[in-house]
């Protein structure tokens, strides 16, 4: 039987890589796979959109790139902002990431792309809907992430799903 899988998505900025990397180091048997520098390294895209300025994601080479290791073997946390193109079964928990438009717009500014796609990404809730329409619903674990104590209660819940299974 292959291990737990999971997923953590939400709009850019919302600590999805920041969230993941700090339970896959309370959490060691847990491998960290970032998408988003996946599709660059491994050119699982077909070239870039410029004027959305991004890659076009080519999902099933991305599908095919991490089959072996998540729908076969497990035991990962993936992160990415895109989520409806991964197999259901890949995953055990998807955890939607969430901020406030004021904390996204003061750490996107900070990062300077794309600030007005992605608010209006969180405010329309994008990434929730597409998971709700992508994945079963006891599946889905919502998460407020607007400050470091949320960030720390939330690295603890997974941590209790883990431990619980
Ligand atoms: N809960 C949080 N409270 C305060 N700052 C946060 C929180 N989560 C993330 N950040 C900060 O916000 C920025 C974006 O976080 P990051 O993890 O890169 O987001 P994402 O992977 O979703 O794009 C980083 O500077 C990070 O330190």
């Amino acid at each position: 039987m292959r291990g737990p899988n999971i997923l953590i998505t939400g709009t850019p900025g919302t600590g999805k890589s920041t969230l993941a990397q700090i339970v896959a180091s309370l959490c060691p048997k847990l491998r960290y796979i970032d998408i988003g520098a996946a599709v660059k390294e491994r050119t699982l895209h077909d070239g870039r959109d410029e004027e959305f300025d991004s890659y076009v994601l080519n999902e099933d080479k991305i599908v095919d790139e991490f089959e072996d290791m998540v729908g076969v073997e497990g035991n990962t946390i993936v992160d990415f902002h895109t989520c409806d193109f991964f197999p259901e079964r890949w995953f055990d928990l998807v955890v939607v990431l969430r901020a406030d438009i004021g904390q996204l717009n003061q750490r996107l500014q900070k990062r300077d792309n794309k600030i007005d796609e992605n608010i209006q990404c969180e405010i329309m809730q994008v990434v929730l809907e597409d998971a709700t329409e992508s994945y079963r619903k006891e599946l889905i674990m919502e998460l407020e992430s607007n400050d470091t104590q949320q960030m720390e209660s939330n690295a603890e819940k997974i941590m209790e799903w883990v431990n619980s299974r």
